[in-house]
């Protein structure tokens, strides 16, 4: 079990993150939040690459920067830009890794060729990797995080360049890799996790803002997301009125959804939420002019 405890984290004088407190258990957990909102602050200090300026991360009880190497033993990293070398083949970039690490070479092979049957690279173990795409690249990204059979997984966007196939590939292997571990997962695309993150973790204003399943975070818009139908020229008048999350044309109109508090009016269809809605929502002042 890991625990965040009342952790802050100041470059200087700027505060990044700000009282977290988390507990995470085996599963897969979704740190999903804008560029800039402090996820990989708090990776980091999971990862014990940088330390907390106040509070403390435990795992089993255990200050994690007290335990030192037996944590990282414990530790699966992949950050969000992992060196490589393009002139090896994945195969003796992870010998050399493994080496690094102090494992045995036969040990070492064996293992390697496990992971990346894993991660389905078999058939290019000795192919080298100046010639991958970038979801090939993340698989040797997560094959280098795995080589230790880490109790903990953390990987930092590690989507970042991935098509959508790839990204339906990722999500596959990361529900199956939870299946026995802890994996911490960062991103700014909901649909990165929506699907397969047993928990959100979402951080606002430096501090947590949720830590639930996306049911729960759903229901936090119940009865507040509409969407209807209105002429183009009172989109911008609309637009000022209502908190919009999404827009498309229709048949020559603006279908529109949004979020209203309070009375709705008579053509207007109330819709479940979904975490995307949630997510514009929340972080509305953030992602102005992104999306
Ligand atoms: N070493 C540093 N010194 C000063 N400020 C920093 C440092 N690292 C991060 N920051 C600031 O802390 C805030 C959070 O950064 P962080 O990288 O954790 O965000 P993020 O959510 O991971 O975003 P991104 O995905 O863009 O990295 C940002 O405002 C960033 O500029």
């Amino acid at each position: 079990m890991l625990v965040v405890k009342d952790v802050s984290k100041q470059y200087g004088d700027f505060t990044a993150i700000e009282s977290i407190n988390l507990e995470f258990s085996t599963g897969l957990y979704g740190l999903l939040a804008p560029n800039g909102a402090g996820k990989t602050t708090l990776i980091k200090m999971l990862a014990t690459l940088i330390s907390p300026t106040k509070g403390e991360i435990l795992y089993n009880g255990k200050n994690i920067s007290d335990m030192d190497d037996r944590y990282r033993e414990l530790l699966g990293y992949l950050p969000q830009h992992f060196g490589y070398y393009k002139n090896y083949s994945p195969k003796q970039y992870l010998l050399y890794l493994a080496a690094l690490k102090g494992m045995g070479k036969k040990e070492a092979l064996h293992i390697i060729e496990e992971l990346l049957e894993k991660v389905a690279l078999s058939d290019v173990i000795n192919k080298k990797m100046k010639k991958f795409s970038g979801g090939m690249i993340q698989r040797v990204g997560i094959a280098q995080a795995l080589l230790n059979n880490p109790k903990i997984l953390i990987l930092d966007e590690p989507t970042a360049g991935l098509d959508p196939k790839e990204r339906a590939r990722f999500r596959h292997m990361l529900t199956d890799l939870a299946r026995e571990r802890l994996v911490i997962i960062s991103t700014h695309i909901v649909s990165d996790i929506e699907s397969i993150a047993n928990e959100i973790i979402m951080i606002k204003n430096k501090r947590l803002l949720y830590k639930d399943s996306v049911e729960n975070i759903c229901s936090s818009l119940n009865g507040n997301v509409f969407e209807t139908t209105i002429a183009y020229d009172q989109l911008e008048d609309f637009r000022l009125k209502h908190s919009l999350l999404s827009e498309k044309q229709e048949y020559g109109n603006m279908r529109v959804r949004f979020i209203h508090k309070g009375e709705a009016e008579r053509n207007w269809t109330v819709v479940p939420p979904q975490l995307e809605d949630v997510f514009l929502y929340e972080y509305r002042d953030e992602i102005e002019g992104e999306v």
